[in-house]
């Protein structure tokens, strides 16, 4: 009984045995998974933008072909018309033109004196007043004794004589004041087949590159070929502004950098108005200089380096009428530095001291060349004493 227990355990004991040898695999332990490399990791924590997530990778995402678009049409070529050159006026007329621009100093030179001059006496207290007059309109101290002597001297002689013909005396004698016989023309013509050189000078302010400007339209109206040179480096609109006033009358303008040696763009500018075979050349230059030294070395330079080429033909002096005997002092300092050959005096327009022509001559013994008689283009006027003197004390001044 006992070994049929012991045979039924033995039993037992296999049955359980190979059942556990069956099922046991089922529930053995995974070995670990690889690790997951850490980019794939950190790709899968990146939050993906919602096309990704939903749709295949952005790679591959093909965009929605876009609906072809015809080609902008071509912006049409923009035909610059040439520069509409301008005709200057003729130098001729000018004065006659401008003459009532002159009005402040006709009612002074022109209408005071003739009313004095049309007294019944004409005793010494008027004479007096006569000589007030021509000093106040700058005509200076020398040349209104001399006038008024020679005046009182005629009319003397004359005896009673009626207001036309003391009109006709004093202009006589403002006329001969003026020395209508100097040479007033501008050295403006070709020599040896190189182009005239014209140096413009004169403090800043005077009206110089402005003038500069105007007297490239006489030359032009006076049948001239024009090349500008832009030595006036200190202010970049000096340059700017000499351009404008060329390329209306189709004169090149050389110009350099701003700050540029004024004595390297002068000689450029020569060179170039020699290359192309012009008339004239006319340089601007700068004035703002402080002090005489300075002045010196600078025009002095400037003709000098100009000289290479060949004499300077003219240099003319740009004076402010309305600075009177300021301008006078300046102009002092400017025969010299340089020789100056010719004067314009600009603003005549704007002052009641026209007498200032006769002043100028007489103290730098220099011919005023030029007028200027106002900021349109072609408000300068050659001067000439006679029409000058018509203008102011004229039969309808
Ligand atoms: N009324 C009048 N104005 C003038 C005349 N000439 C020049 N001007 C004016 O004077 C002002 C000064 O002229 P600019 O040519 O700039 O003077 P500038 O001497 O060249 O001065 P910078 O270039 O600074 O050296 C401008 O407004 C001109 O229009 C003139 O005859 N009559």
């Amino acid at each position: 009984m006992e070994s049929y227990i012991v045979f039924g355990l033995v039993l037992l004991v296999i049955v359980i045995g190979a059942t556990l040898a069956l099922i046991a695999p089922r529930y053995r332990k995974r070995p670990p998974l690889p690790p997951t490399p850490p980019s794939v990791t950190k790709e899968a924590e990146k939050p993906q933008p919602p096309t990704v997530v939903t749709e295949a990778p952005a790679s591959v995402v093909e965009a929605p072909p876009k609906p072809v678009e015809a080609p902008a049409p071509a912006p049409a070529p923009v035909v610059e018309a040439p520069p509409q050159l301008e005709t200057p006026e003729p130098t001729q007329n000018r004065l006659t033109r401008l003459r009532a621009r002159l009005s402040r100093s006709q009612n002074v030179l022109g209408k005071g004196l003739l009313a004095l001059l049309s007294r019944d006496k004409l005793d010494d207290d008027t004479w007096d007043e006569v000589e007030e007059t021509l000093i106040g309109a700058d005509v200076g101290v020398q040349a209104t004794t001399e006038i008024v002597a020679k005046l009182r001297e005629r009319a003397r002689i004359h005896g009673t004589a009626t207001a036309a013909e003391l009109r006709g005396m004093l202009a006589a004698e403002l006329v001969a004041a003026l020395q209508p016989d100097l040479d007033r023309s501008l050295a403006a013509t070709p020599r040896d087949g190189r182009p005239a050189v014209l140096l413009v000078v004169g403090v800043n302010g005077a009206g110089k590159t402005t003038t500069c400007g105007k007297i490239a339209r006489v030359l032009v109206a006076d049948g001239h070929t024009v090349v500008m040179g832009a030595a006036d480096t200190f202010r970049a609109a000096a340059a700017e502004q000499l351009a404008t006033w060329g390329g209306r009358v189709g004169a090149e303008v050389v110009r350099g950098p701003e700050g540029a040696d004024p004595a390297s763009v002068a000689f450029d500018a020569v060179k170039r108005g020699i290359d192309a075979g012009v008339d004239t050349v006319l340089i601007d230059t700068a004035g703002r200089l402080q002090n005489k030294v300075g002045l010196m070395d600078e025009l002095g330079k400037v003709k000098r380096v100009v000289e290479k080429h060949g004499p300077v033909d003219e240099t003319l002096l740009i004076l402010d009428a309305t600075t009177g005997q300021n301008g006078l002092e300046q102009a002092r300092v400017f025969t010299e530095v340089v020789d100056v050959t010719g004067v314009v005096l600009t603003k005549l327009d704007g002052t009641a001291k026209g007498g200032i022509v006769i002043a100028v001559q007489r103290k730098l013994g220099i011919p005023v060349k030029l007028v200027g008689l106002g900021e349109g283009p072609d408000d300068l006027a050659p001067f000439d004493a006679r029409q000058f003197v018509d203008a102011l004390v004229g039969a309808d001044a």
